[in-house]
């Protein structure tokens, strides 16, 4: 049996997370962490791997807190900065554990963004829409940033220049964010869930790639997944796509 902690037990993600967790035979559930509560050995009960889905603002420090307790971290939560994996990895690689940060578990999305990353160096124009629930802290979202910082890698890697925009004048900011050039624009609406589009242009043509995550279930088997693998891949790995051998 794996021992799997939860932190952010009561949120959204949190609360299906433990209801995952407590459906699987070969995983017990040893603890439910909230904002307010300590996370050290004790808390963390006797874990082998604890799974965070918190808030931007506290995650790093969560995991630097699972290492010193030297047990392995999934991550889910987003907002990671370069800096801030960079403290994660090293702090790893000394505790001697593993960390998994992930900015979207569910099957579609990270497929997703590899189809993004494959069709970029054959289209002059893309951008990504994302579109949430309004309850969501970030924005853009940690899939939307990861999917332009691909797209932007795949069109670098093919010797792209920038992409044709004849804009002169966006006092208001219309064009959406830039990650790495590529236009990145945030959709906040009641009833939606997790969703995404990718748009990649050629002249007369347009190839659009989507994902919808109707139900916060779709992104459990991605969970459970990386609980289940995480402790096989030394130190700090980024995105499901790599712990599945997909990147
Ligand atoms: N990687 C993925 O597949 C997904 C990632 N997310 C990300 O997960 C994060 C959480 O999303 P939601 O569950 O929708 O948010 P939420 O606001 O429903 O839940 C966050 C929970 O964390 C708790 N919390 C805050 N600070 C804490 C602390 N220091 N220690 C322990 N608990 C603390 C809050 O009280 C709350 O219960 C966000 O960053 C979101 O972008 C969300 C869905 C899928
Ligand atoms: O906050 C959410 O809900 C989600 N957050 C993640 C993100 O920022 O990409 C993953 C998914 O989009 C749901």
């Amino acid at each position: 049996m794996v021992k799997v902690a939860v932190i952010g037990a009561a949120g959204r993600m949190g609360s299906t997370v433990c209801e995952a967790v407590e459906a699987a035979p070969d995983l017990d559930l040893v603890a439910r962490i909230e904002a307010g509560d300590a996370l050290d050995p004790g808390t963390l009960a006797g874990a082998d791997v604890a799974v965070d889905f918190t808030r931007p603002e506290v995650t790093e420090a969560n995991v630097h807190a699972c290492l010193d307790a030297r047990i392995h971290a999934v991550v889910g939560t987003t907002g990671w900065g370069p800096d801030a994996l960079e403290r994660v990895g090293a702090h790893a690689r000394t505790a001697g554990r593993s960390v998994l940060i992930a900015p979207n578990f569910a099957m579609s999305a990270v497929l997703a963004m590899r189809f993004a990353a494959m069709a970029a160096p054959y289209f002059e124009s893309a951008e990504v829409l994302e579109m949430h629930h309004p309850d969501k802290v970030d924005a853009p979202s940690g899939t939307a940033a990861a999917t332009a910082r691909g797209i932007a890698a795949a069109r670098a890697e093919a010797g792209m220049g920038a992409m044709p925009d004849a804009t002169l004048s966006d006092p208001l900011g219309a064009r959406g964010a830039r990650i790495d050039g590529v236009p990145v624009h945030a959709v906040r609406l009641r009833g939606l869930t997790a969703h995404e589009e990718i748009l990649l242009g050629n002249p007369g043509e347009q190839l659009v790639i989507r994902t919808d995550s109707f139900d916060r279930v779709s992104f459990m088997p991605g969970v459970l997944f990386a609980v289940r693998h995480v402790g096989e891949r030394p130190g700090l790995t980024v995105g499901l796509d790599a712990a599945m051998g997909l990147a």
